[in-house]
């Protein structure tokens, strides 16, 4: 980092002050939707429930991956995080301030909602639809000088743009400032959303599905790249990913957790060999399974394998199951699953939520469930 990139740093941090509170905190936030239509909303009580509940700590320089099935809320839960969807219920704090009433309720506020604003970017999955095709890179990298650094004058700004560019590999850096996105390709167009999302000097990037849509051999290159910046600029990331794998190069390459999504929970968080290795939800051991595997011997053994799940249906997010939501396909449950909501538990070397994590629950001596039709290969919808 520059000395100039390094002191925007230093003084963000100094104005949003509150050393002792955590980054971000997510404290039981909620995101519901109210599906139908006119009359029908207020006639069914019938809601997607696609966050529910979730508590989440993210301190400086830190990694999380949300890992899970499609659908199961990652993206709303992301976007809730760096306070671009609002809670239905519950608070998204950052630095001690929620967001929401700083939005509210400006007056009252320790940190402007502007700041918090730009304090969080996002990276999504499609770059293309994130830049604007008719303008050069230079003018789209110097909108948000424009916007949040208005000290700089037009030569500080445009060297700025170039030093970017040179962070994100990007060289020679007067070239690409003069192409249009559709003169680049897809893992230029995505360096180009990285580099924008960094000239805010953010603390937190949800970086959205952000190489999902790259050819598979420029992947780990553009999670290095975000991995070396944010080194370099102490950035903390959300990253959403539906592939285990990459979720455990990000994570273990940072030293951040994986958090295991299931309808709109967090279903188990730990470190990323601890949760892949060792899990103790029976869903992460499921996501585990339907990872495709490099070694053609234990492919061909997965084929002949039953998948480690009593149903293969996702359940209806509008009508979840009672108690665990995961206990309808779960191999292990128990009644004591189907009349109570487990939450995050110390289990061995994570944090799972799944009662078989306590030693003394009623979970263990309550009847097993009967067996559920409908086992067999299961289409999991994780893994490439
Ligand atoms: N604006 C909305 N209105 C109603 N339902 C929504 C809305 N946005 C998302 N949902 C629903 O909320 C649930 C969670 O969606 P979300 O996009 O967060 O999941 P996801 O895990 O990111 O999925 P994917 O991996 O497919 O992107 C889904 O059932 C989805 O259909």
């Amino acid at each position: 980092m520059s000395t100039d990139d390094a002191t925007d740093g230093e003084q963000h941090d100094e104005e949003a002050g509150r050393a002792d509170e955590p980054l971000l905190a997510l404290e039981d936030v909620e995101v519901h939707y109210d599906t139908g239509t006119g009359i029908e909303r207020y006639l069914s009580d019938k809601r997607v429930k696609a966050v529910d509940g979730v508590n989440l700590e993210l301190e400086e320089n830190d990694i999380v991956v949300l890992v899970g099935e499609s659908g199961c809320g990652k993206t709303t839960l992301g976007k809730s995080a760096v306070g671009l969807e609002r809670p239905t219920g519950g608070a998204v704090k950052y630095r001690g301030q929620d967001i929401w009433e700083a939005k509210d309720h400006p007056r009252g506020a320790d940190i402007e909602f502007r700041e918090i604003r730009r304090a969080m970017q996002i990276i999504h999955q499609d770059p293309a639809n994130a830049l604007n095709a008719s303008r050069r890179v230079r003018a789209i990298l110097a909108d948000p000088l424009k916007k949040y650094r208005t000290e700089l004058g037009p030569q500080e700004r445009e060297e700025t743009i170039y030093r970017y560019l040179e962070y994100v590999d990007m060289t020679p850096a007067e070239d690409y400032a003069d192409r249009y996105p559709h003169q680049l390709s897809g893992g230029e167009k995505q360096r180009i959303t990285l580099g924008r999302a960094l000239l805010m000097n953010p603390d937190v990037i949800l970086a959205d599905e952000a190489i999902s849509a790259l050819d598979v051999s420029l992947r780990v290159e553009m999670m290095d790249l975000i991995l070396d910046l944010q080194e370099t600029f102490d950035t903390s990331y959300v990253f959403i990913s539906h592939d285990l794998a990459n979720a455990r190069y990000l994570a273990k390459r940072a030293g951040g957790r994986i958090a295991i999504m299931y309808l709109g929970n967090i279903v188990e968080i730990g470190g990323p060999d601890e949760v892949i290795q060792n899990p103790s939800h029976p869903y992460t051991e499921v996501l585990r399974w339907s990872t495709p595997s490099m070694d053609p011997d234990v492919a061909m053994e997965r084929i002949k394998e039953k998948p480690p799940v009593r149903r293969i249906d996702v359940p209806d997010p509008q009508d979840p199951p009672s108690g665990c939501a995961f206990h309808p396909r779960c191999t292990k449950a128990r009644e004591a699953c189907a009349a109570e909501d487990p939450e995050l538990y110390d289990a061995e070397e994570t944090e799972a939520a799944c009662f078989r994590a306590l030693d003394n629950h009623e979970y263990w001596s309550s009847q097993e469930l009967e067996d559920a039709e409908g086992s067999g290969t299961a289409e999991l919808g994780v893994g490439d």
